[in-house]
């Protein structure tokens, strides 16, 4: 079974501001680009390296912006994956 994350990971994904779902162990956020190119850019630059993490975002996409949630299915909650993955993210949304 794999750990849920703990506390100090929780904080830390608040603090790049991920938001807490209110319903399930999971965590939220929107990305704003300038262009849809640029959004589905991101989003092709996430789904690679969700693939090398085996790890995969709840996500959608409206025009400029894309929201993800992410949560550990196979552990029915947050996991260091989804930390690790959340700080990827905000890393290729710089790009
Ligand atoms: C067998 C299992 O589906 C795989 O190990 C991966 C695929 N991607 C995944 N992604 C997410 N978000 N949670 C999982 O539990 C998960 N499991």
């Amino acid at each position: 079974m794999t750990e849920r994350l703990d506390e100090a990971g929780r904080k830390t994904l608040k603090a790049a501001g991920w938001q807490a779902e209110p319903d399930r162990d999971a965590v939220t956020k929107t990305f704003r680009f300038s262009s849809f190119v640029e959004a589905f850019g991101f989003m092709t630059r996430c789904a690679l390296w969700a693939e090398k993490l085996n790890h995969h975002p709840e996500w959608s996409n409206s025009y400029r912006t894309v929201t993800v949630t992410l949560t550990t299915h196979d552990a029915d909650g947050l996991t260091e994956l989804d930390a690790k993955l959340a700080s990827k993210m905000d890393k290729l949304a710089e790009t």
